[in-house]
């Protein structure tokens, strides 16, 4: 990849959360969303999902954010259905945040990088999910091309599910949580987009479900970039938590929501009411977050 993007991530994002909401909806096929859907859980279920998620949200919601385990379950053949999930989504004017959660030493992570975030791939993404446990800088190839082929990278940092705080709020010496490092990194990396006036492509997971436990892990949300907050409907949150979680922050949120919405199908119209509803609540929540959040 050599020519550089025209417009970075963030200020796409932001455009595309301002437009149309910002509502992040997962792309889940479980086996038993399948068999909820009256689907068989094979590669003709999961097709037939797929494009009813896609053909009914991808016009309207800023981003669908597919799980590539589910698609993986199923071979070569679902990693076909996922390319034409990823390239039907933009084509629609979705974002398309991959949900991979890679993480590895330098020179592998350069080959997953490749994989999601240059655009000769055909997995090539808006954004991809990535895991810090090798240490923050192992994640230097995929944060490079995703400032050169204008695409973002989010990384976890306090995830919505209990077990995360053992890692997460460890104290390092000096004192830092590990959470409180790795948001303190993306603040740097976005610090010459937020410069330039825009938002960063550097964005941090940070659950919806985690209630007053942020202050624990001495978490400044203030990063410059977005924040994915998983875990409402099916894992308990709500938009109403969001401005108790985020702060002022709340503005820079995109709420991820997969089993919440996605129980409604294979009805288009009640998938795309479910959505409907689910960004009016967080913009609402949002708004609620107050002025000059951003
Ligand atoms: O990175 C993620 O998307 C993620 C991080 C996290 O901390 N918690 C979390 O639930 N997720 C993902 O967000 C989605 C949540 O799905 P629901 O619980 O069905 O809304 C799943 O695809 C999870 O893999």
């Amino acid at each position: 990849m050599t020519t550089p993007a025209a417009e970075s991530f963030g200020s796409r994002l932001r455009r595309a959360m301002d437009e149309r909401g910002p509502l992040c909806v997962g792309i889940d096929p479980h086996a038993a969303l399948l068999a909820d859907w009256g689907l068989s859980d094979d590669i003709a279920g999961l097709e037939r999902f797929t494009r009813t998620v896609v053909e009914a949200l991808a016009d309207r919601v800023a981003v669908l954010k597919p799980q590539s385990a589910f698609f993986e379950r199923f071979g070569s053949r679902g990693i076909a259905v996922l390319e034409r999930a990823v390239a039907d989504s933009r084509e629609a004017g979705a974002l398309v945040l991959m949900d991979a959660k890679r993480g590895d030493i330098g020179s592998t992570m350069a080959a997953y990088a490749a994989t999601y975030l240059d655009p000769a791939s055909p997995l090539f993404s808006d954004a991809v999910t990535v895991s810090p446990y090798l240490g923050y800088g192992s994640l230097r190839p995929a944060l490079d091309l995703a400032r050169e082929s204008g695409t973002g990278v989010f990384v976890l940092a306090l995830t919505s599910n209990p077990e995360g705080a053992e890692v997460q709020h460890a104290v390092r010496a000096g004192g830092a949580s590990v959470a409180a490092t790795m948001l303190d990194h993306l603040r740097a990396e976005n610090a010459g987009e937020n410069a330039a006036g825009a938002m960063g492509s550097y964005g941090a997971v940070v659950g919806a479900t985690l209630g007053d436990t942020l202050g624990a892990a001495g978490a400044d949300l203030s990063i410059g970039g977005p924040l994915l907050a998983p875990g409402i409907g099916a894992q308990g949150a709500t938009a109403a938590d969001l401005p108790k979680v985020f702060g002022a922050a709340v503005r820079d949120v995109v709420p991820n929501v997969s089993r919440g919405v996605l129980r409604h199908g294979p009805d288009a119209a009640a998938l795309r009411a479910s959505a409907a509803r689910f960004a009016d609540e967080v913009r609402e929540a949002a708004d609620a977050g107050g002025p000059g959040a951003r």
